[in-house]
Formats: structure tokens, sequence, C-alpha cells
């Protein structure tokens, strides 16, 4: 198990280039299993979670290596189509086998995926998808067992813009006989990208980015080389590091529209933040001042995952911010750390009230997930003397060596094996 270290006080400073994006390179690693051959995706970060697709596909049968970014696969050896109970457990996004898996090879086997606690997290969305598009699915003892001779096209409303579902349903609709219509489809940046990939094999989707998805299925589809699209909430989450330390930075390989409503945001708070092209700029060179009311949601609204990371920075700004968490139940797990930090945060229901203080504390405190792990690290930057992270494994979930990018711009953090 590791710790980070923080001596903070030390604004930022530098230049930083955004790796790929981790909810972008996951499907697409997924969907890669419905063709058969040689394939190679570019800008894969090393992750955790990265970690443990490559295991899953190699589970199945699948020849994979993952070296400076580049993964190349070779799917022609795939000979099972069960997914080992303890690499499901392993993250949320072990989901996205059912979708290609079954497909491709008209069933597979698998147990509920596991991941942080940040809520409860079903997959009923998932499956009556699935099961629109003709698939039989039972559970028993804690397996789901799918099977389809051959998916039919279908029309399909979801109850709720799941960003997962709505790429299970469209790998899956990629190879079944028909069209498929997906409703209320979420419209996030990576099923833009998952569409992208797909088309690249030979599928025909189009309307991803927009609320209503068409997938008109095709009999095959087949290896392609391809790049992810950097990650936005890497590129979040260095932009925060940057204003709660009141430093400068840039950043390139950002897509800047894919933050606009974190730009928005920072904006107002008085930051100076440019755009060109692909690299964007920030400066801190005035009094910040508090936001009233920031409340996530789908995208284009706030992003959940960057949540935890608006709070530190706000619980460093003048004023009171209000932050409404819509999308998942459990991502609050950082405020009593944070208030253990000297942080003035109350939280009713789904709501947080951030009384911003003019002073942090180092403190002893524990990454309870991935997003609020990081956002204590960021407090960590901030405060004065020395804090120590632990539970550093959750976010090795989603950033490649933190704190190499953060040493890169000026921070004093290093990693610590405990005993
Ligand atoms: C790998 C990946 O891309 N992860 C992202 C993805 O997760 P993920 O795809 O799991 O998130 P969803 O969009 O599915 O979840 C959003 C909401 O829908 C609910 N829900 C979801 C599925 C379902 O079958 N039934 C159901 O009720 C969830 O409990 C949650 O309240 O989108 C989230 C929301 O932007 C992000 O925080 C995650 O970083
Ligand atoms: C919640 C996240 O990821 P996942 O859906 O993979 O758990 C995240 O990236 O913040």
């Amino acid at each position: 198990m590791a710790s980070f270290i923080i001596n903070g006080g030390y604004p930022l400073a530098g230049e930083v280039s955004i790796s790929g994006a981790k909810n972008a390179a996951l499907p697409i690693l997924a969907a890669s299993l419905m063709a058969s051959g040689e394939q190679h995706i570019y800008d894969v970060p090393h992750l955790l979670d990265i970690q443990v697709m490559l295991e899953i596909l190699n589970s199945i049968g699948v020849k994979t290596e993952h070296q400076n970014h580049h993964v190349s696969l070779d799917t022609t050896s795939l000979s099972s189509t069960t997914i080992p109970e303890h690499l499901m457990g392993k993250m949320r996004s072990s989901i996205f086998l059912i979708g290609p898996l079954l497909a491709k090879f008209g069933q597979v086997t698998l147990s509920r995926p596991g991941g942080c606690a940040i809520g409860e997290r079903p997959i009923d969305l998932h499956l009556s998808g699935l099961r629109a598009l003709g698939a039989s699915i039972s559970e028993d003892s804690g397996f789901i067992y799918c099977e389809a001779k051959q998916l039919q096209g279908g029309r399909i409303h979801l109850r709720y813009p799941s960003v997962g579902a709505t790429e299970n349903i469209m790998m899956a609709a990629s190879l079944a006989k028909g069209t498929t219509r997906i409703i209320n489809a979420a419209r996030e940046p990576e099923i833009s990208d998952l569409q992208r990939y797909l088309n690249q094999m030979g599928a025909r989707i189009s309307g991803a980015g927009t609320d209503t998805i068409y997938i008109e299925g095709v009999p095959k589809l087949s290896p392609t080389a391809y790049k992810v699209i950097p990650d936005r909430i890497i590129t979040g989450t260095l932009l925060l590091a940057a204003a709660i330390t009141r430093g400068e930075i840039a950043l390139a390989n950002v897509i800047p529209e894919h933050n606009e409503a974190l730009l928005a945001n920072m904006e107002a708070c008085g930051i100076e933040i440019r755009t060109y092209r692909d690299i964007m700029t920030l400066k801190v060179n005035k009094p910040l001042k508090a936001l009233d009311f920031i409340e996530t949601d789908p995208y284009p609204g706030f992003p959940t995952d960057l949540q935890s990371l608006m709070m530190a920075f706000t619980a460093t700004v003048e004023g009171t911010t209000v932050i409404k968490e819509k999308v998942f139940e459990g991502r609050f797990k950082h405020v009593d750390e944070l208030n253990r930090m000297g942080s003035r945060i109350t939280i009713d229901l789904n709501r947080a009230f951030v009384r911003g203080v003019p002073k942090l504390s180092g403190a002893r405190v524990e990454a309870p997930d991935l997003r609020a792990g990081a956002a204590l690290v960021l407090a960590g930057l901030y405060a004065t003397d020395t804090t120590i992270v632990s539970g550093v494994h959750h976010i090795d979930r989603g950033y490649e060596h933190l704190e190499g990018m953060l040493q890169g711009i000026g921070a004093r953090i290093k990693r610590i094996h405990d005993e």
C-alpha cells in the first residue's frame, strides 16, 4: 500500500501534456474484441484500470502488449466468453465486456462489476438495453448468463443517460441485424470517441454527442489502429491544482470544448483561462470569489468526476459555494477528510455548503475513492506543512504517476510504500 507525502504552499508553474482518457480507452479496448486480428490503440494511459482490462482480455485468450502508451492486441486466439469473477470485481468497467462478447460470440458469462464505492451503481440499464436487442439474460448465484444467436436492432429509450449503458448498447448494436435507435443517450465526449473507433472498424453509427444515436448493424467489424482522446478529467484536475495553489500553468494536448462547464465556473471565480487550439493556459492574478451554486449533471453539465476537486478548490476561496451532487449518491466521502485539514464544509443530503477558509493545515487523510483521493492531494498542495494521503491505489486507478506529473510543475510530493 502506498501513500503520498505532500509539503504544501508552493504555487504550481510549468507545462504538462495531457495523456489519453481512461474513460475512452476502457470501452474501446473492450470493443476491440469484436474484430478478429491484430489492432493498435494509441495514447492508452498506464493506469490500474487499464491493466485490469488487459488482464481480462488475456484471461479469455487475447494477446496484449502495453508499451509507451501503445496497446497492441491480437484477438485471433480468443478462446473463452467467461470473465473470471475476481477480475469482474476489480473495477466497474469490466461490465464493458458484456456487449461486445454477446454481439460477436452470441454468449457471455460474467458477474457483477466492482469499482469505487461512490454509490449503488446498478447495471439495469445495460441489461434492459441488451434484452431490447433480443438477448436472453438470467442471473444465478451471482453469475449473469447472456445468450443471443443473433442480436436484432431495436428502439431503446434510456430512463437516464447512462454513459456505460449507452456505450454497451452501441457496441452490441454494431453487430446486430437491422437498425437500433438509442433515445436519451449520454452525450459525453468518450461516447463520440467510441463512435469514431467503431466506425473506423466498419460500424455504421451516427448521432453520438447528441441525445439520439443511430446504429445500423453490420455483419462484421475489422481491426484498425486508433488514438484515444485526451483525458478531460486529468485536464480539469491540473487546472484545479494550479488554481488551488494560485499558480500558472500551460496544458498541451487538450480539447477545450470538453471542459466548458469547468472553465465557465473557474472563470466566474476570477481565474484567467485562455485556450488556443489544443493548448490551455491558466493564471491566477487577482483575488478569487466563491461561486453561488454548482450542480453535477450528465455532459455537457458539470462532471461528477470533478466535483470533489472543485470542492477542494472552493474550500480555499472566500465566500460560500453550494455544490450539489446529482449523479452518484455516495460522492461526498472527501468532505470529512477535507474538514480534518481545516476546511468548513457541511452536508445536507446531496448538497455541500463550502465556506472558504484562508488556510488549510496538513493532516493524515485517507483517499476513499479515485477522485476524492485526488481532491485530498490538491488540498495537500495548498495546505501549510505536511499532508499524508494514504489509499493511493484508488488514485492510481485513474492517474498515471500523479506525483511525477505534479513534481514536474513544482509540487513537493513523493510516494512512500507503507509497511
Ligand atoms: C468508465 C467510465 O466512463 N466511467 C464514468 C461513467 O461511469 P458509468 O458509466 O458507470 O456512469 P453512468 O452514467 O452509467 O451512471 C450515472 C447514473 O446512472 C445510474 N445508473 C447507471 C447504469 C444503470 O444501469 N443504472 C443506473 O441507475 C448510476 O447509478 C448513476 O447514478 O460515467 C460517470 C458519470 O459521468 C463517471 O463518473 C464515470 O467516471
Ligand atoms: C468513477 C470513475 O470511474 P469508474 O466509472 O471507472 O469507476 C471516475 O473515473 O471518476
